[in-house]
C-alpha cells in the first residue's frame, strides 16, 4: 500500500474518471507549464543599479519585512528556494535594474548583455528559463512622470536607448538558456490631472516604440510584449499607454500584448479579454496578480479571478499562445513565502482547469441545457482536487501541503535574517 497521499490520489483518480476526467493527463499537462515568476517580489522592485534612485514610476512595494534581496546573488538564492518548494520547472522574470554586475555609474542606457551573465549561468545550471523587462520605475529619468512619451527629447532618447538594449538582452537570455524569453514593456507615463492634449504623448510614444523596434528582431529567442494600464499612483487621470493604444500598436506590428489582472477597472475580468485578443494577437503574456480595490499587486490567491483566467486558457488549449507570468510584490510578509504562495496558487488554479470536463460542459451549453452546465460546474468545485495536487507535490519531491512553510521558516532564520 502506498503513502496516505497516494491512497488519497487513487480514490480521487477514480472519482474524476467517473466524471470523464483523466487525472494522469492533467498531471502531465500541469508539469509541462513553465510559469514566469516576477523576481521583483524578492527585492521590493528596487534593483541593484548603483545610480541615484528616483521617485517616478507609479508603482511601490509597501511594507518593511526584513530580509529583502540586496544583490543578484541573494536574489537567485531566494528564487532558487521558491522554486524548490513548488512542482515543475519554471522561468524567472528579471528586470533590467537587477543588473548582476552592478558597477558605479552604469545606468540603464548603458546596460550590456554581460551585466546579466550571472543570471544566465544560474538559469542554465538549474534548468530555468528567463524573462526580461526594462525598468522605468524608481528612476530619476522618470521623475517627470514621462519616459518614452516625454516632451523632453533628452528623456526620450535615454529611454529609447534603454528599451533597445533591453530587447537585445532579452534575445541573449533566450538564446543562452535555449528557452525563449518574453521581454515585457511597461511605461508609467501619464498625467495626474486631466490633460488638454491626450494625442500628443501617444504620438510621441508611437514614434519612440518605432525606434525601439526598428532593428531586426530575433523572434525565435525573444518575443517583445506591450503592457497597458488604466492608471497608476500619481497618474490617475490619463495613462499614455492605454489598453486601446497598445492593442492598436500590437496589431499593426504583430506583437503580443500583456494583460495585467490589476490594470483594468476592478469589475473587468482579464479572463473575459483573452478570447477577444486572440483574434488580434498570435500570443499574449499574462501578469497574474491580485488587485485589491485597485492595482495593489497583492500575492496571487487561489480565487475565482485566477481560476477564470486558467479555465479560459485551458479550455481553449492556448497554453502555447498565452504565457503565464506573475506580477505581485508584497514587502509586508516574507518575500520567499510570498513567491511560493502566489506560484502554488497559480499552479493550483491551472491544475483545477485541467481537471475540468470541458467537453461535457460545452455539449450542455450547445444543447442549451444551462441547468446541467451550471450543475456540473458547481459539482466540480468540490471534487477531491487537493489529492491530485498533493500527489504532484510528492511525485516532484516538494513538500506536500503546509509542509513547505517550515522550510521557509528555516530559510528565513538561517539566511534572510542574517542579511544586513
Ligand atoms: C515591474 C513591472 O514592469 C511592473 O510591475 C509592471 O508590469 C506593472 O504591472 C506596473 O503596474
Ligand atoms: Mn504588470
Amino acid at each position: 500500500m502506498g503513502s496516505k497521499t497516494e491512497q488519497a490520489y487513487e480514490l480521487a483518480k477514480e472519482r474524476y474518471a467517473k466524471m470523464g476526467v483523466d487525472t494522469e493527463e492533467a498531471v502531465k499537462k500541469l508539469l509541462a507549464v513553465r510559469i514566469s515568476f516576477n523576481a521583483w517580489q524578492l527585492d521590493d522592485d528596487k534593483g541593484f543599479l548603483q545610480v541615484e534612485a528616483g521617485t517616478g514610476g507609479g508603482v511601490m512595494a509597501t511594507g518593511n519585512y526584513p530580509g529583502a534581496a540586496k544583490n543578484a546573488e541573494q536574489l537567485v538564492q531566494d528564487a532558487g528556494t521558491v522554486f524548490s518548494l513548488i512542482p515543475g520547472r519554471h522561468k524567472l522574470s528579471v528586470q533590467s535594474k537587477m543588473i548582476a554586475s552592478a558597477e558605479p555609474g552604469i545606468d540603464l542606457d548603458r546596460i550590456e548583455k554581460e551585466h546579466y551573465r550571472y543570471y544566465v549561468d544560474w538559469a542554465k545550471e538549474n534548468g530555468i528559463g528567463l524573462d526580461f523587462n526594462p525598468s522605468c520605475s524608481g528612476h530619476p529619468m522618470a521623475n517627470s512622470g514621462f519616459t518614452l512619451s516625454s516632451a523632453d527629447e533628452r528623456v526620450r532618447e535615454f529611454w529609447i536607448e534603454h528599451f533597445r538594449r533591453a530587447s537585445e538582452i532579452g534575445e541573449y537570455l533566450g538564446q543562452e538558456t535555449g528557452i525563449r524569453c518574453m521581454t515585457n514593456y511597461w511605461i508609467p507615463d501619464g498625467y495626474k490631472d486631466m490633460p488638454a492634449d491626450m494625442y500628443a504623448p501617444r504620438k510621441r510614444l508611437e514614434e519612440s516604440l518605432d525606434r525601439v523596434f526598428d532593428r531586426k528582431a530575433d523572434r525565435v529567442h525573444n518575443m517583445d510584449s506591450l503592457e497597458s494600464k488604466l492608471f497608476g499612483i500619481g497618474v490617475e487621470a490619463y495613462t499614455v499607454g492605454s489598453h486601446e493604444f497598445y492593442m492598436a500598436y500590437a496589431a499593426k506590428h504583430h506583437l503580443p500584448v500583456t494583460l495585467d489582472a490589476g490594470h483594468f477597472h476592478i469589475s473587468e475580468e482579464v479572463a473575459n479579454k483573452i478570447s477577444s485578443l486572440m483574434f488580434l494577437c498570435d500570443e499574449i503574456l499574462l501578469h497574474v496578480t491580485r488587485p485589491m480595490r485597485w492595482d495593489s499587486d497583492h500575492v496571487v490567491a487561489f480565487d475565482d479571478t485566477t481560476q477564470n483566467i486558467m479555465n479560459e486558457i485551458v479550455r481553449n488549449e492556448w497554453l502555447d499562445r498565452v504565457h503565464i507570468g506573475t506580477d505581485y510584490f508584497d514587502a509586508s510578509i516574507n518575500r520567499v513565502a510570498a513567491g511560493v504562495i502566489g506560484l502554488r496558487n497559480t499552479q493550483k488554479a491551472l491544475l483545477k482547469a485541467f481537471l475540468e470536463p470541458t467537453k461535457e460542459l460545452r455539449t450542455y451549453e450547445n444543447e442549451g441545457n444551462y441547468t446541467k452546465r451550471l450543475a456540473l460546474m458547481e459539482e466540480m468545485k468540490t471534487m477531491p482536487f487537493q489529492a491530485v495536487w498533493d500527489h504532484i507535490c510528492e511525485m516532484e519531491n516538494v513538500p506536500v501541503g503546509f509542509g513547505w512553510f517550515a522550510e521557509v521558516e528555516r530559510y528565513e532564520k538561517e539566511v534572510q535574517l542574517k542579511r544586513q
